[in-house]
């Protein structure tokens, strides 16, 4: 059943939830050094994590309730004190300052290029400050030179793991994004078929083999099924029909919607007689079809036009033949198949 929550309705954009899981391993994180520095005899440092803990959990549950701006702020207060206290008490070997770099993908990813830049400046000289204040300040509550080792190797690990991730999440991410884009430019939204442009430029890349053809088709007097049952109703028909050509089609055959209730196909390494009998199957196919709607069921027939396709030919002028065909086709009573002269 749908929820009625607007928030669980919609999915989130992924960067947030990439935040969210990010707040939940850092609470992980921050546990273990809860135990490691109450182990190591530095109960005030054990402590800070239980603190850091208490803002992982609050900025998760901002998150899911969308105030994500009191969420990053959060995160963003957590990470600059725990790594500068961290490096503070226990010295720079500690390698708490390590965290600090995560910012910058973080930084570059979430906001616009110009705050992105201010703020890695910032963040910049804070790390640096840092850094050359350890230079000058002896660690405030030093452990032995064995535990800042472990300490070291474990803060270490933990920002190779999370930038790991980050980078797969990135690689992700971007891989479908330009998969879903290719498949937007590609196909037309409705039918689900291949668009006008995407049909040309596959004719193009078919023309190569000696010969093909093309079968435009046409929904006959579709605008009186708009006009009877309404345009979601035609939407449905068209979606139903383009169905039916779709699984009527060879694997090596290519079926775009050329525009409104008109088809194109391409019929690579096939002849004028194959293409019309698999046009008449085609035909046959589509007046079978039944669609419900508003308690009737709708039937409609196509009227198709093919026409020869040999290599070195003009494409638009072999499409205008076939369209000329299926014009024959629809003054002849339309239901028809109609082949253009070679
Ligand atoms: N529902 C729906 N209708 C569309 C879409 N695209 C085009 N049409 C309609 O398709 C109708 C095409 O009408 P006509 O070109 O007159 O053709 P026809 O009624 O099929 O008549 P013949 O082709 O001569 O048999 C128009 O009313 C368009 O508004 C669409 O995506 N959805």
């Amino acid at each position: 059943m749908p929820s009625d929550n607007p928030h669980k309705r919609e999915a989130r954009p992924e960067f947030w939830q990439l935040s969210m899981r990010c707040c939940q391993l850092a609470a992980c994180v921050d546990v273990a050094f809860l135990f490691i520095f109450l182990g190591l005899g530095s109960p005030i440092l054990g402590w800070v994590n239980v603190i850091s803990v208490a803002m992982y959990v609050y900025a998760y549950r901002a998150f899911k309730q969308r105030r994500n701006r009191l969420a990053v702020m959060l995160i963003r207060i957590e990470v600059l004190v725990h790594a500068g206290l961290g490096t503070l008490m226990v010295g720079w070997e500690s390698g708490f300052h390590y965290y600090l770099l995560m910012f910058i993908p973080a930084l570059f990813v979430s906001m616009r290029a110009r705050s992105a830049w201010i703020l890695a400046i910032c963040l910049w000289a804070y790390y640096v400050g840092l850094d050359v204040l350890m230079w000058y300040l002896p660690p405030l509550q030093p452990i032995s030179s064995n535990a800042l080792l472990a300490v070291h190797v474990f803060n270490l690990t933990v920002v190779f793991c999370m930038f790991s991730y980050l980078a797969l999440f990135y690689v992700v991410t971007v891989t479908r994004a330009h998969k879903k884009l290719a498949r937007m430019a590609t196909t037309d939204p409705l039918t689900g078929l291949f668009n006008r442009r995407h049909l040309i430029s596959l004719a193009e890349k078919v023309q190569q083999p000696a010969e093909m053809t093309l079968m435009l088709m046409d929904i006959d007097h579709f605008k009186a099924i708009n006009d009877a049952y309404g345009h979601d109703m035609g939407d449905q028909v068209l979606k139903a029909v383009s169905r039916v050509l779709k699984d009527s089609m060879r694997e090596q055959d290519f079926i775009g919607r050329w525009g409104g209730e008109e088809f194109l196909a391409l019929l690579p390494h096939t002849d004028l007689d194959q293409a019309a009998a698999s046009a008449e199957r085609i035909r046959e196919a589509v007046q079978a079809l039944r669609i419900d709607g508003n308690g009737s069921h709708i039937g409609v027939t196509l009227s198709i036009g093919i026409s020869q396709h040999h290599a070195g030919q003009s494409l638009s002028h072999s499409i205008a033949r076939a369209d000329a065909a299926l014009y024959e086709g629809k003054s002849a009573g339309r239901n028809r198949v109609e082949r253009a002269p070679s």
